[in-house]
């Protein structure tokens, strides 16, 4: 069975013709399975995600898909006023069709889709106003609110807490592994890339794209070069088993 849903060959994205981002990068994503993208402040992560989306065109290569794809921005910025459940309802609206009013279905889906993330008590609050984590649940709430065969998600935790983080990448986690779906997320927390990744690309420094499974690539060495800080890998103890994360370490101005 060909469960790829997501695949690139060669592909080079860039802003100008003699300036890639990186090189040539081969991707494949198959179904039930979550990629990890890590690299650096500006090694060009969200402009792959867009390129894959098709907003942007590649420098090089190719980009193929077999199914809808759905994209969780970092931020989205509007220049109307939206309630939140109205912001989830419109990611819905290739199930609702153009002349038609949201049913009691879409209703029902969408504020699922607040409760699975706990702000089911947000709904009727205007998007604007809300804090930027909050604004960022909103956007996951609203890709749980629609069907996809591929999750894009840019940085889905940077803006929240440590509770909310761990909802979301549990929630990725589930998305993959009970709707079969495609989970492709960046990050800047090599432990989330641990816990939930198969498969990982890390986008080094000097435009190196490493790719393959999380065993293979997510290493103490490449994530030290990846951000120049030393990473170590630690195993933590709970008791029904025992985890593996990577802890950055800060203190070197210290001394030792
Ligand atoms: N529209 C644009 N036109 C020209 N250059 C751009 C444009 N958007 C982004 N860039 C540049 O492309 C590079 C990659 O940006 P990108 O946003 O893809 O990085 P990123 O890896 O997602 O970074 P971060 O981790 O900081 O979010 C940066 O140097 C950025 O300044």
């Amino acid at each position: 069975m060909n469960d790829i849903t997501l695949k690139t060959t060669d592909l080079v994205c860039g802003y100008q013709p003699n300036c890639p981002l990186f090189d040539p990068v081969s991707l494949e994503l198959r179904r039930g399975e979550i990629t990890a993208i890590l690299g650096g402040n500006g090694q060009g992560k969200t402009t792959l995600m867009k390129t894959l989306l098709g907003h942007h065109q590649p420098l090089q290569g190719q980009v193929a898909h077999a199914g809808e794809i759905n994209f969780v921005p970092q931020r989205f910025d509007s220049a109307f006023s939206y309630s939140v459940i109205d912001m989830v309802l419109m990611g819905r609206a290739n199930n609702i069709g153009l002349f038609s009013s949201p049913s009691h279905l879409d209703f029902q889906m969408a504020h699922q889709a607040l409760d699975m993330l706990s702000i089911g008590y947000l709904a009727e609050h205007e998007f604007d106003r809300l804090s930027g984590g909050q604004q960022q649940l909103v956007l996951i709430a609203r890709a749980l609110a629609t069907k996809c065969d591929v999750l894009i998600l840019d940085e889905p935790t940077t803006a929240l807490d440590l509770a909310f983080q761990s909802t979301v990448i549990e929630l990725l986690y589930s998305l993959a592994k009970e709707r079969n779906i495609s989970v492709l997320f960046s990050t800047h927390e090599p432990a989330q890339a641990q816990l939930i990744a198969d498969n990982i690309l890390l986008i080094m420094k000097d435009k190196r794209c490493l790719t393959g499974n999380k065993r293979d690539i997510l290493t103490e060495q490449n994530l030290t070069e990846l951000y120049g800080v030393p990473i170590q890998k630690c195993q933590i103890r709970r008791d029904n088993g025992c985890y593996t994360t990577f802890l950055p370490y800060f203190g070197g101005f210290l001394g030792e």
